[in-house]
């Protein structure tokens, strides 16, 4: 067929598209309406991702999940912009992976906050001057973010849902020529994080590698300098207009980050496949066995824990410890319910939402 005839069809399947999406749009607004009289949330990660396992399933075209995944993530983001729009705090600055973590669950369209600290996030969503709050929690690479979990124990917040990023970077200059380039711009990690990739291509040359705070600065930098080059975040390189010359230049396409999403009073119903974070505070991990009992209790009830990390308690001189627990499983659950039972004030609750990483 000739280019002008698949056009039109296009367009005659875009008409139909758009029809569509306004007849869903219509029952989204009742859906808001609905909520607002009961007073109810209006982020529900797990009815989302029950549409798209149904989707997945249904699918017998060229879609595959991660394409299903990304069409209707956006348009989740635009219905829940139309019931209640609300305001999404994340870690700046604008072009940081954290950003394109938000990005990919609120959509292009959502209203956001760019703070400069973790803690200020949790302030934000603390005071109510945003709804969510999204900070990286950790990297399987680099382990923890310590401040992040600190403050998890330290403030009322709750963990609504996780978002699973491939950290990739990209090299983008305005020169087309490698030649040109005498800078590379990057955040130290990055450098790292790519080592091969600089070997390969600048080995020989007489090229600067310029650490600089953030990877989104670094393409900020490369777009004001045309012989420089940065190694940043593809939203970055989109943001800063700096095309891009090559992508997924990381020595390793194994590098995720694990992001959360925060937010006051939330509540998941439970899903096929959910994870809860919880803190315990432990009386006296000095005698012996009280870590082993604590775990055992998980272990006795088949509850698989994915994640658990000791922290300082800072009691005087003592080296006592609290913990970070994750485990496969729904407070609603009834042996979830026994070990809370069981620690009861030892423990805090931190959510359970629909497991992704
Ligand atoms: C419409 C709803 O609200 C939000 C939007 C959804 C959607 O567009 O399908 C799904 C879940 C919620 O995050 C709902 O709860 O059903």
């Amino acid at each position: 067929m000739e280019l002008s005839s698949l056009r039109l069809r296009i367009d005659s399947l875009d008409d139909q598209l758009l029809e569509l999406l306004n007849e869903r749009m219509k029952l989204v607004k009742q859906v808001g309406e609905l909520k607002r009289a009961t007073n109810t949330i209006i982020y529900r990660p797990e009815r989302e991702k029950q549409i798209i396992d149904r989707l997945e399933k249904q699918s017998t075209g060229l879609l595959s999940r991660s394409a299903i995944e990304a069409i209707f993530l956006e348009i989740f983001a635009v219905s829940r912009n139309l019931e209640l729009p609300e305001r999404i705090a994340y870690l700046g600055p604008e072009g940081s992976f954290t950003h394109q973590a938000a990005e990919s669950r609120f959509g292009g369209m959502g209203e956001y906050l760019v703070l400069p600290t973790i803690h200020s996030i949790f302030d934000s969503v603390e005071t109510g001057r945003a709804s969510y709050g999204v900070v990286p929690i950790e990297n399987n690479q680099e382990g923890v973010v310590i401040e992040t979990v600190d403050l998890l124990r330290e403030k009322e917040l709750l963990i609504s849902a996780e978002i699973l990023l491939p950290i990739h970077f990209t090299f983008v200059s305005q020169s087309d020529s490698l030649q040109v380039i005498r800078r590379i711009y990057s955040k130290d990690i990055a450098f790292r994080q790519c080592s091969k990739f600089l070997r390969e291509y600048f080995e020989e040359a007489n090229v600067e590698l310029i650490p600089v705070e953030s990877t989104s600065k670094a393409a900020k930098l490369a777009s004001q300098e045309p012989d420089a080059a940065a190694i940043c975040s593809h939203i970055a390189a989109k943001l800063f207009g700096v095309p891009v010359l090559f992508d997924n230049i990381e020595d390793s396409d194994q590098n995720r980050t694990r992001f959360i999403i925060l937010s006051k009073n939330f509540v998941n119903q439970r899903s096929q496949s959910d994870k809860t974070t919880l803190i315990a505070n432990l009386p006296n991990t000095n005698r012996p066995g009280v870590l082993y009992d604590f775990l055992k209790d998980f272990n006795d009830r088949g509850i698989n824990l994915i994640k658990i990390e000791s922290r300082p308690l800072r009691q005087g001189s003592t080296f006592r410890s609290w913990f970070l627990v994750e485990f496969e499983g729904h407070y609603e659950e009834p042996a979830v319910q026994e070990i809370m039972e069981k620690y009861g004030s030892n423990l805090k609750w931190l959510g359970s939402y629909v497991r992704i990483a």
